[in-house]
């Protein structure tokens, strides 16, 4: 888990150790052909094998606890199941038939038999496990059967794997019989299967045969630890024989090694790029990043994987689809990168969940899964409960701690009251508000009411923002608004401003953008993804100078050397105000968040209806409250700035009347050399000095390891490469 600030450099921070690691897994894969597969570090390890017969400590939920010998397992969790697989498996079509017993210490409920390392460990609820639980059901594929009878606290239970004919599994319970209980399907009769348990507040012992069994194992069977090193596989994560029943050969029909969520097509479009960028400085295999999103043709996408993808970047829903659907495997998948983690986690949490659920979780070290969660604001509950789900003893790399805002950035306000400001009166240039004033009076002799400065605040905020473009002389800026249709009101606006069409928009003719001085685009999701991308392309290139956009711009999106953001209302949530304000001072160069906020309340568009838009909006509901049935609510900026000047832990100055910075701020730029877009002069605070020089030998340290690593890891390669030719 990695906390930075905004434009530290996190994907970066990603982005290179998962493509060396995928190049190196697959470099390797082509070296030893058939010998050793990536997979294998899921697949259950090394065939002929001798088996230190114990639970396995690096394949288990968090929540389930072992004894120091690794033969008894507890999880005090009563809310969740928690799994666990033994170090050791034996092959489906080995031609043996195997047993282990299990002894049910309490009274907590438990589940127990028999999976593949690639299963999840909540044992029976996928294709590739098989459970008996105390209720007296059996389990496959979340199915639960009728089978046998409930045990308990003191029941001893006999787990037995026919490898004959087919296959099957069995139990017993106090030495008797329950009859077969799954008969091995197809799919399964070239894996290895482990013996599992699953727990929730309960208390298990197994046996797999060091010592005396309670109760024989019936006629035929052996104790594991009896069985013939070829029939079994070891667990060990560090190669051997794949066990997931493709090829391992060579790196055709390849599985994504790498899965990587975002939560917005734009972001996960820009990460894909980043990975393509970084990963054509490898080759020999050239490495394959596939990107995944709702929105766009699904043919192409389908025929990617088909042709094989060893990194795949997403939105949740398309990954999950295709996950699901088998489209995306995923019995290889090592990396799992939750990207703007807080963000994916508020949005789709369960996504996130059944996706993992998907994922191996078996091998050691750096062959196991690793999970990884990045973002700027991390640190809320959600996330940490998350992390306890799906990390194993996650680690929290904050490198600036909880409130942390890049020191590039400089705040101003300008306070928009329309009680002194009154050109909103103004008939020119026109304006385009959300209509939920559509039936209130508004104009000179309403003013007092809240409704009249409402409609007055946002017809002033229009009028605002082109003053401050041409008071800055605004070459670039990203503006945020609160809804798609504030987006569609102010690109009418600027439109107009720079004289419609003639490069002013999108719609208008792209390339005279720059000569423009209003010309904009528009980034939100209402727009198609090929809108989008066009948008935010001319923009990135320079070719226009505004881009609109909702918040689903607000995180990760990176435009190189853009000096000025302008909120044209605070967002809700303080963490997304430090999303947006970190669209500027990116990578060491200076930028400047101008915030319009409102001396009173608004009453503004909030849509409960999906796909419903303020004019379509049925008996003038757009102009109603939702308490009253409509789709408004009266929103209050001075409460938002209040929450988010706490979070930076300082006032944020207001700018004055003729959009002069204030003093400080002005001061500071100066001194510095500084300008809004460019690389920061000298300007680093005392406080930053007086840390660096704090930290200045353990970063000389650092840089020296570092060194060593890399160059050791060069002379290494150096190596190999000898070796091959
Ligand atoms: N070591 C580096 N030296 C110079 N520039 C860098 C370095 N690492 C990253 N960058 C650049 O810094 C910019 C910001 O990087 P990135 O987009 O990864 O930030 P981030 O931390 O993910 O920000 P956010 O929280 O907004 O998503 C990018 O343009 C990237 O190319």
């Amino acid at each position: 888990m990695a906390a930075a600030e905004t434009g530290s450099g996190k994907t970066g921070a990603f982005a290179i150790p998962v493509l060396q690691i995928v190049h190196e897994a697959l470099r390797q894969r082509m070296r030893s052909g058939a010998a050793a597969s990536i997979s294998s570090r899921g697949g259950g390890g090394a065939a002929n094998t001798t088996v230190d017969w114990v639970l396995n400590i690096e394949d288990r939920d968090l929540n389930v606890a072992l004894s120091p010998d690794g033969c008894t397992a507890q999880s005090r969790s009563e809310k969740s199941w928690g799994g666990v697989r033994a170090t050791g498996g034996v092959f489906a079509s080995c031609g043996g038939k195997v047993y282990y017993e299990v002894t049910i210490n309490d009274e907590g409920l438990s589940r127990v038999g028999w999976s593949c390392p690639t299963a999840s460990l909540e044992l029976g609820t996928d294709r590739l496990g098989f459970g008996f639980g105390g209720t007296g059901k059996k389990s496959h594929q979340r199915q639960y059967d009728a089978y046998g009878e409930p045990f308990g606290q003191g029941d001893v239970i006999g787990c037995m794997l026919d490898c004959t004919a087919g296959g099957s599994v069995s139990f017993c319970k106090n030495g008797r019989q329950l009859g077969e209980a799954f008969k091995l399907p197809p799919h399964l009769q070239s894996q290895v299967l482990h013996p599992a348990i699953c727990l929730k507040n309960a208390e298990v012992t197994v046996n797999f045969g060091s010592k005396p069994f309670a109760f024989p194992p019936p006629s035929g069977f052996v104790a594991l630890t009896k069985a013939p090193a070829a029939k079994v596989a070891a667990t060990n994560g560090s190669g051997g024989g794949g066990t997931t029943g493709h090829s391992p050969s060579a790196v055709a029909g390849r599985k994504p090694v790498c899965i990587i969520l975002e939560p917005a097509k734009d972001l996960a479009e820009q990460t894909s790029n980043c990975f393509n960028d970084y990963g054509k400085h490898l080759n020999n295999p050239a490495l394959r990043t596939g990107l995944f999103v709702g929105g766009i043709d699904i043919a192409p996408q389908i025929r990617l994987l088909r042709d094989g993808v060893d990194i795949v970047v997403g939105t949740p829903g398309r990954v999950l689809d295709f996950v699901e659907s088998g489209k995306i495997p995923s019995e290889e998948v090592r990396f799992y990168v939750l990207d703007e983690a807080d963000r994916l986690i508020a949005d789709n949490p369960d996504v996130i969940i059944k996706i993992y659920n998907r994922l191996p979780k078996a091998g050691t070290g750096v062959n196991r899964l690793q999970v990884l969660l990045f973002s700027a604001t991390l640190h809320n509950p959600e996330v940490k409960d998350m992390a306890a789900r799906i990390c194993v003893n996650p680690i929290l790399v904050d490198l600036k701690g909880k409130d942390a805002v890049p020191e590039t950035v400089d705040h101003v306000l300008v306070r928009v009251n329309p009680g002194e400001d009154r050109s909103w009166l103004q008939s020119k240039p026109e304006v385009f508000t959300d209509g939920c004033h559509a039936l209130d009076r508004i104009g000179p002799n309403s003013a007092s009411t809240p409704e009249c400065l409402s409609e007055a605040t946002k017809r002033l905020k229009q009028r605002l923002l082109q003053r401050i473009i041409n008071a800055f002389n605004m070459e670039q800026c990203l503006i945020f608004c609160r809804t798609n249709y504030d987006c569609d009101n102010l690109e009418k606006f600027l439109n107009n401003l720079g004289g419609g069409g003639g490069g002013g928009g999108f719609r208008g003719k792209m390339e005279s953008g720059k000569e423009n001085p209003y010309s904009c685009v528009v980034l939100a999701g209402a727009r198609s993804m090929d809108e989008r991308r066009a948008a935010l392309a001319a923009f990135k290139d320079g070719d226009v100078r505004f881009m609109i956009c909702t918040d689903v711009a607000a995180r990760g999106i990176d435009i190189r050397e853009l000096p000025y953001v302008i909120n044209m209302a605070l967002p809700d949530k303080s963490e997304d105000y430090i999303h947006r304000i970190g669209r500027v001072g990116r990578a060491g160069t200076m930028g400047l968040a101008i915030s319009l906020v409102s001396e009173v309340p608004e009453k503004v568009w909030f849509c409960t209806v999906k796909g419903l838009k303020p004019w379509t909006a049925p008996d003038s509901s757009n102009t109603r409250t939702t308490d009253k049935g409509g789709h408004t609510i009266w929103y209050d900026e001075k409460a938002f700035l209040a929450s988010i000047e706490t979070r930076l832990g300082r006032p944020i100055p207001s700018m004055t009347e003729d959009f002069s910075l204030p003093l400080e701020l002005k001061e500071r730029l100066a001194n510095a050399g500084d300008k809004y877009g460019q690389q920061r002069g000298g300007g680093v605070s005392k406080e930053v000095t007086e840390h660096m020089v704090q930290i200045s030998q353990n970063v000389q340290q650092l840089a020296s390891l570092e060194w060593r690593v890399q160059t050791s890891f060069l002379r290494l390669k150096q190596r190999w490469q000898t070796t091959e030719s």
